[in-house]
């Protein structure tokens, strides 16, 4: 993964000259901006140049820090890693304003993994405020595009990551190996969903007792706006991504 941090700012200049070329010659190519103020923002730009690469796809991938560079962008991902710290940066870099229009602007895709997902929520809780009563107010700034409300750090602490193997096949398709790691790393959940018109649940984990499909929320889809309460770009296995492109960047995404 360090080769691809490392690589990162000479990648941003190569794809200012090849997203001008591209727009220009071909009216189909799209840019996918992948923010890159904190979090795991360089695996996302590694997976979906991989699916690139792999299918020849017409798409550009970019890190975005600017307002200017996310202007760019018809599609763009929302990483994990903190979600307070991403609000106070974005915020510092005046930024936030710019993300609050770009994921509610019907034209564009989005997709929120884990903190993403916690950005992109129309409303969004601590896990148990109570039990931290002196701390002032967590300082996330929801972009209100996603009609659901999430629970931060529902599972605990780092500590109590964990990797489970569901089954995605229903909307990535059939493979050989339907299980997908999906990582949890102090993961929100979906505790409802708000607009249950618009939104679709994808994903449920077990429940406690242990029947598939019962415990708690953690991917739904609002038409163009993909959220997953875990990291597919850790998973090693590229099929999110790969969706993604397809369906939500180069398709209808109704
Ligand atoms: N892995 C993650 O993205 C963790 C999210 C983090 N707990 C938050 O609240 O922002």
């Amino acid at each position: 993964m360090s080769r691809v941090k490392s690589s990162i700012a000479s990648y941003e200049t190569k794809c200012v000259t090849s997203d001008a070329n591209n727009i220009a010659h071909n009216g189909k190519s799209r840019t996918v901006g992948v923010l890159a103020l904190q979090g795991a923002f360089a695996e996302h730009v590694e997976y979906l140049e991989a699916c690139i690469a792999q299918h020849g796809y017409p798409v550009h991938v970019m890190p975005v820090r600017t307002a200017a560079q996310l202007e760019r962008c018809d599609a763009l991902v929302i990483p994990g890693g903190e979600s307070t710290a991403m609000t106070q940066i974005a915020s510092r870099m005046g930024l936030h304003e710019a993300l609050a229009r770009f994921v509610q602007d019907p034209r564009r895709s989005v997709w929120g993994t884990c903190a993403g997902l916690i950005l992109l929520a129309r409303e969004a809780a601590d896990a148990a405020p109570a039990a931290a009563p002196q701390r002032p107010a967590a300082l996330v700034e929801p972009l209100k595009a996603l009609e659901v409300a999430v629970r931060r750090n529902a599972f605990g602490r780092q500590a109590q990551s964990f990797v489970a193997t569901c089954d995605f096949s229903a909307f990535l398709g059939p493979s050989e190996t339907q299980g997908f790691p999906a990582v949890f790393i102090r993961a929100p959940v979906i505790d409802h969903v708000i607009d249950p018109e618009r939104v679709e649940v994808l994903h449920r984990l077990a429940g406690a007792d242990g029947a598939p499909g019962t415990g708690p929320i953690v991917a739904v889809r609002q038409g163009r706006i993909l959220g997953t309460s875990f990291h597919p770009e850790l998973a090693d296995d590229t099929r999110f991504h790969d969706w993604f492109l397809r369906d939500f960047v180069l398709g209808d995404h109704k």
